[in-house]
């Protein structure tokens, strides 16, 4: 488990180190950490750090400190590097550090932006060293005039390797949002503890691959702002099927998903879920769809029944349903049945207070804000784009239910206790039918799940256990190029198969 906290309890922790007089102690064991990472990527894109070329955009707090003592190390191992000062009064002792190593320094302004931008695609590397934690807003001019620079990983992998100090300047530490221009990297080298705000929103599109540094402040960190799940996690969460099993102690999962209008959310949904291994599904709604259903996943027991009937574990309901009202009812039985529920699409409108965190509401964002609105939580898209965070955590603590945000890095929070980021998955995943695919895994998982509530946020692991599968599997079946939301299960069972053989 990876757990991020918020910049300022990260700040709050080095406090008392700082009061001890360990800035300076921090400030090397961070550049340290930070050289240790830039000259691995240097050496492994272009063999040697000597000759290499390195741009330091160091701006006014120690997060520029630590960016000058790195790239004195590289100085010293015969790279050459220019640092850009973004602000007049640059740490001092950093920088008479970078210059006694044979660096150049030069002070950007609005005039020579177009030349430092310029120098910055000549070379190697760009060590971005303009804000850290202690940032406020998004850069200001002429740092601003720096946003456009973009990380190899965006120019099919020409140079210049783009690595954050800490955080990608202008990212705010607790929430990713970016309230202004901001810098993207291909790898944000972060001290004592990841930043919560390299998990979610803009930041965790921004950051790029994470690497912590460890500077000593674990035993000051408590509580983690966001957590990811990590292979050994998500394995612990698998029921895989044992000796004496049959297909009702396994799980039977019910959807109700689809409709005469839209019959491919059903297939997606049922394909997807028996992938994931269930003991069985029953499929309830419409006549064709069920034809369908069958037609094509003849393992699963289909009929038009209603959601007290059916005798399952867990319950998959909305995708698809479009205004398909008998599928509607089901997915607000299923959401007060008190079984675990996967509630996604059309159906999430039916969501309202008193809920449960059994009860999983799957929104994108669209859909996330037309909840909000409709519990009298005035906000727009935009808003919730650009601080997806707050506002679900904001409609988990309305509703009762835990909510998963889809996204780059899916969010997943519990009412009132720990949210999760994943971000396994590939753009390529924003497709027609992704979602429904979703629905399946997670109910396949909710349906198979032996260990009950347990403790806060269980359901929430499971969402986010069903996330990171579903982005695995999206990666697998891109090997980037597009993916067809029907070719997901068979990559499903691929990254399972590696889960429960590792
Ligand atoms: N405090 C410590 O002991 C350690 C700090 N470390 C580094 O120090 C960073 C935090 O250092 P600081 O507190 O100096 O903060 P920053 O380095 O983030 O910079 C704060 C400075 O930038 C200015 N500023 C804030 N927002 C701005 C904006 N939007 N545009 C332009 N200027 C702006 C402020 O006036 C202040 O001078 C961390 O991110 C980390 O990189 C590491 O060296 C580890 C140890
Ligand atoms: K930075």
């Amino acid at each position: 488990m990876i757990s991020a906290y918020s910049g300022t309890a990260v700040r709050a922790a080095e406090q008392p180190l700082l009061d001890a007089g360990a800035g300076p102690d921090l400030m090397q064991k961070a550049a340290y950490g930070l050289y240790h990472a830039a000259s691995g990527l240097l050496s492994s894109r272009r063999g040697r750090i000597y000759g290499s070329k390195t741009v330091v955009l160091a701006g006014a707090g120690n997060n520029g400190g630590d960016a000058l003592y790195a790239a004195s190390r590289l100085l010293a191992r015969g790279g050459s590097s220019t640092a850009v000062l973004t602000a007049a009064d640059v740490h001092p002792a950093a920088l008479a550090a970078f210059r006694r190593r044979g660096g150049k320094v030069l002070t950007l302004t609005e005039e020579n932006t177009g030349t430092v931008l310029e120098l910055c695609r000549a070379s190697d590397l760009v060590l971005d060293g303009i804000l850290g934690t202690g940032g406020k807003g998004g850069l200001r001019s002429p740092a601003a005039g720096l946003a456009v620079l973009e990380p190899a990983r965006l120019r099919r992998g020409e140079a210049p390797a783009v690595v954050a100090c800490d955080l990608p300047s202008g990212i705010n530490a607790d929430t990713g949002e970016a309230r202004g221009a901001y810098l993207r990297a291909d790898l944000t080298v972060t001290f004592g503890a990841p930043k919560a705000g390299l998990m979610a929103g803009p930041g965790a599109a921004a950051a790029g691959q994470i690497e912590c540094v460890d500077i000593g402040l674990s035993p000051q960190l408590r509580t983690a702002g966001i957590q990811r799940l990590e292979d050994a996690d998500i394995a612990d969460l698998l029921r895989p099927p044992a000796p004496g099993d049959h297909k009702y102690s396994r799980g039977v999962l019910g959807i109700a998903a689809g409709s005469t209008k839209y019959p491919g959310a059903a297939v997606l949904a049922t394909g997807a879920a028996l992938a994931t291994g269930v003991g069985m599904v029953r499929f309830l709604g419409p006549e064709p769809v069920c034809q369908l259903i069958n037609l094509l996943h003849p393992e699963a027991v289909c009929s038009q029944g209603g959601v007290a009937q059916a005798h399952v574990q867990a319950w998959a309901a909305g995708p698809g349903a479009g205004e398909d009202e008998g599928q509607l009812r089901r997915a607000v039985d299923a959401m007060a049945s008190g079984l675990p529920a996967v509630i996604d699409a059309d159906a999430i409108a039916a969501a309202g207070p008193g809920l449960g965190p059994q009860v999983i509401l799957t929104p994108h964002a669209g859909e996330l804000t037309a909840l909000l609105n409709s519990l009298g939580n005035r906000t727009d898209r935009a808003a919730v784009e650009g601080d997806p965070l707050s506002h679900v955590r904001h409609a988990a603590d309305l509703t009762g239910a835990t909510v998963l945000l889809k996204g780059w890095a899916t969010l997943v929070a519990a009412p009132g206790g720990p949210v999760y980021s994943q971000a396994e998955a590939t753009p390529w995943l924003a497709t027609a039918g992704s979602g429904d695919t979703l629905s399946g895994i997670l109910g396949a998982l909710l349906a198979t799940d032996t260990s009950g509530p347990g403790s806060p946020g269980h359901y929430a692991r499971l969402a986010a256990a069903a996330a990171s599968i579903h982005g695995r599997a999206g990666t697998l079946s891109a090997r980037g190029g597009p993916v067809e939301a029907s070719g997901l299960p068979a990559s499903v069972r691929r990254v399972l198969a590696g889960f429960l053989q590792d």
